[in-house]
């Protein structure tokens, strides 16, 4: 028996598409997505208006023909941002949002804010100019268990920021804690973005039976209560609550390392496990809300007009294991179970 669920194009308001030859290799696999939020922590970052639009160019140029994913640029906030560069940028349609990243919090963080002072012109030019602020929240102070680094996060950097700057519309990034969630529900002018997987993993499916580097992700996954809460979320139809998949392609060499590196590749069967976690939760008429409309109505953006078809088999959908990228591999995530939707474009 087959079943059939149409839903508006969806948008992935995350996403990591790197450069030169992974970019090349992954950049196809988000395909079925109308827009993508494309993040600017390349190695150096994307800085300036100038920079996004180089960057843009070179994405468009290694899409292949027969893909209309429409990439959404931001720039990467640094305590030298030039704010009246990042406001024409944001004028001139070139940018969508800027991306702050505590330094040291995440991959290719290290131009990342320090001193949050330093920033506050920037964030008041773009309160003003109404440019979105999507923030990775975690603390990066080394007594404060990583565990708890989302929460604290939430207490000491972003409700002092956001009361310093009420205007300033911000998204809390892949949030991963009940915590996230409550924040984002008890206040205005902020949104958050779910990842696909951390709706599907704890952090046990990390470190039970060993280390399993492919599932390891920052903000790291939490205890079961978190994905939970972040299932209710999600899958609750509230919409400020939106899918960025924060798809991270590393090369195998980099993530089966003793020092792995922190990412979950989800590009090829994102939409395949949203329709399995939606159904599971008796939710799969909330699909399009979380994947489709939602994060477009964050953005001021009018949704997709065209349409994505997902269709229940009783066979399996198909998905590599593994791409290859120039001389490397990457690892797709495996949500651990069998997925019977299958993504049937409709363009
Ligand atoms: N999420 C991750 O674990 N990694 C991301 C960075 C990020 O989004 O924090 C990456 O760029 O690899
Ligand atoms: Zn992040
Ligand atoms: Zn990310």
């Amino acid at each position: 028996m087959t079943q059939t669920l149409t839903i508006r194009r969806p948008d992935d308001w995350h996403l990591h598409l790197r450069d030169g030859a992974m970019l090349e290799a992954v950049c196809g696999y988000s395909s079925h997505f109308g827009r993508a939020i494309i993040m600017p922590n390349l190695v150096p970052p994307v800085v300036t208006g100038a920079e996004a639009v180089a960057y843009r160019d070179r994405i468009t140029a290694a899409l292949p023909g027969d893909v209309t994913l429409r990439p959404l640029m931001t720039l990467y906030l640094t305590e030298a941002t030039d704010a009246a560069d990042l406001v024409a940028a944001y004028r001139a349609g070139i940018i969508t949002a800027v991306k702050l990243y505590p330094a040291g919090a995440t991959t290719n963080s290290a131009s990342g804010v320090r001193d949050f002072d330093k920033v506050r012109g920037v964030l008041d030019a773009m309160a003003e100019a109404g440019v979105p602020l999507c923030v990775h929240g975690e603390v990066t102070d080394p007594a404060v268990d990583i565990f708890d680094r989302e929460a604290v996060f939430i207490d000491r950097v972003l409700d002092p920021v956001r009361r310093a700057h009420p205007g300033l519309k911000v998204t809390m990034e892949h949030i991963t804690t009940k915590d996230g969630a409550d924040y984002v529900r008890a206040n205005d002018n902020i949104a958050a973005s779910i990842t696909t997987h951390h709706l599907v993993i704890n952090r046990n499916h990390i470190l039970v039976g060993g280390i399993r580097p492919h599932y390891y992700c920052l903000p790291v996954a939490k205890r079961e209560s978190h994905r939970i809460a972040l299932r209710e979320a999600a899958t609750s139809g509230d919409p400020r609550f939106f899918l960025g998949t924060d798809s991270a392609p590393h090369p195998d060499t980099a993530k089966e390392s003793a020092c792995g590196c922190a990412g979950c590749f989800t590009a090829p069967n994102t939409m395949s496990i949203l329709a399995h976690v939606f159904e599971e939760d008796g939710a799969l008429d909330r699909l399009e809300g979380f994947a489709s409309l939602h994060g477009a109505a964050h953005y001021g953006l009018a949704p997709n007009e065209d349409s994505l078809r997902l269709v229940k088999r009783d066979t399996p959908a198909a998905y590599p294991a593994k791409i290859t990228a120039g001389d490397e591999t990457v690892t797709v995530f495996d949500p651990g179970f069998p997925l019977y939707w299958h993504v049937e474009d409709v363009k």
